[in-house]
């Protein structure tokens, strides 16, 4: 598609974003054409244009230069959506089947133009209506390894890799995660959230010195481990999904890190279906299994057929590096599972319960399980007993 570049920036309105529709020749000339702006997000504009007479859809998203969950007062570049048009590409080209088509980008405007996916819905809206999406979890196995895989050291080469590391530097999202994600739900920080009757449990985890060690290691983790090209974002509010197909959006968040970053994010979205969603829990823990199957086995085969490095070519160091995404996964799980409970962003699949009761005793078990998952990463060598130890907090 073709369009003047734009030289300077101005939030779209619903009017001007049906004008660039249209400048994109993506409907016919005559198309009556509808707009309107349906971003739930906490950062960004969405804006839905469909054609009155056809079924055709187009979504044009754009980057604000605030944080739409705060407000003006907390800027934010706009250089995230040129991130995130181009983690999208690259996803794109390596798990084609699970990523929307981008037909336009805007540096200036800070706007991406994609697929429209309104057939699909987000899959942590579905679960909480009681979809299970049986296929979501092959999906996310084989996105997670083909992304990992290919972005990393052993998939792409060094100089290549070096290459999408600076491409993909991306601080100011990474000092979001490292804040909310990290550092302010281990202290009383402003941006924390919770309900008075779970003060005693957060003071706990405040005086939790080990706690607070092993998260420091994770934090470490995070920002130094140039492992893989991250989604950053991968919770399941990120993701569409119907019985048949799985497409995952939004990787606003994504720079070079650890590979268990992204598994341990989509381990903890599925925890809180299996700790809230107590008709379909057998069936999320059967996904979280799959997850971790699916990717293990597709990153086996890739590692041992597309594998740059010589010598990593063997089977203990394939062991050794899934051994330490593993790892590291429960660690990041615990954090995600914490910080949604008592940090700034929290997730629907909690706070939609509406009994008091019930939604307290559940967010105590996503801490408990969180402190568990972070405290003991090391001992749960394997899916079989980190699913053990998931039931036993149950
Ligand atoms: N490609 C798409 N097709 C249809 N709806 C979309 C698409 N991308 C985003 N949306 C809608 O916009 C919402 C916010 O999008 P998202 O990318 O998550 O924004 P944010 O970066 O603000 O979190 C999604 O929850 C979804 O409802
Ligand atoms: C102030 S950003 C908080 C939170 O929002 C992001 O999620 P999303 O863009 O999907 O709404 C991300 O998880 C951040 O940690």
């Amino acid at each position: 598609m073709s369009h003047l570049k734009q030289t300077h920036y101005a939030p779209l309105t619903e009017a001007v974003a049906i004008e660039l529709a249209l400048s994109l020749n993506f409907f016919t000339e005559n198309a009556v054409l509808s707009c309107k702006e349906i971003g739930d997000g906490n950062l960004n504009l969405v804006f839905h244009i469909v054609d009155e007479q056809g079924s055709k859809g187009l979504i044009i998203k754009q980057a604000l230069p605030y944080a739409k969950v705060v407000g003006e007062s907390w800027p934010l570049t706009l250089k995230r959506a040129k991130i995130e048009a181009d983690a999208l590409k690259t996803f794109g080209q390596l798990a084609p089947d699970y990523v929307p088509t981008i037909y336009f980008t805007d540096d200036v405007l800070a706007v991406t133009v994609m697929e429209d996916l309104s057939h699909l819905l987000i899959a942590r809206t579905g679960f909480i209506n009681g979809e299970t999406y049986p296929l979501i979890s092959k999906h996310l196995g084989e996105y997670l390894a083909k992304t990992l895989f290919y972005t990393s050291d052993y998939g792409l080469g060094p100089s290549a890799k070096k290459e999408q590391v600076q491409m993909f530097i991306n601080p100011e999202l990474c000092k979001i995660t490292e804040d909310l994600i990290f550092t302010d739900p281990y202290f009383d920080a402003d941006t924390n959230y919770f309900e008075d009757g779970l003060l005693s449990d957060v003071e706990a985890l405040w005086q939790d010195d080990e706690l607070r060690f092993q998260v420091n290691l994770l934090k470490r983790s995070f920002l130094t481990e140039a492992e893989v090209l991250l989604h950053g974002d991968l919770h399941t509010g990120s993701v569409f999904a119907s019985n048949s197909e799985t497409k995952v959006i939004d990787p606003e968040f994504a720079f070079y890190g650890p590979a268990g970053f992204d598994i341990g994010q989509v381990f903890a979205n599925l925890l809180f279906q299996v700790i809230v969603n107590t008709k379909n829990q057998e069936r999320f823990v059967h996904h979280i299994e799959t997850v971790w199957n699916v990717f293990k086995d597709e990153f086996t085969h890739l590692w041992n057929t597309e594998n740059k490095e010589i010598l990593a070519k063997t089977d203990k160091f394939l062991s050794y590096t899934l051994a330490k995404f593993f790892e590291d996964s429960l660690g990041f799980a615990g954090c995600e599972l914490i910080r949604r409970t008592i940090g700034l962003a929290h997730v629907t699949d909690l706070d939609s319960i509406e009994d008091e009761k019930t939604r307290l005793a559940a967010k105590r078990k996503t801490l408990e399980l969180g402190k568990i998952l972070i405290k003991q990463r090391k001992e749960i060598i394997n899916c079989a007993a980190f699913i053990s130890k998931v039931k036993e907090v149950l």
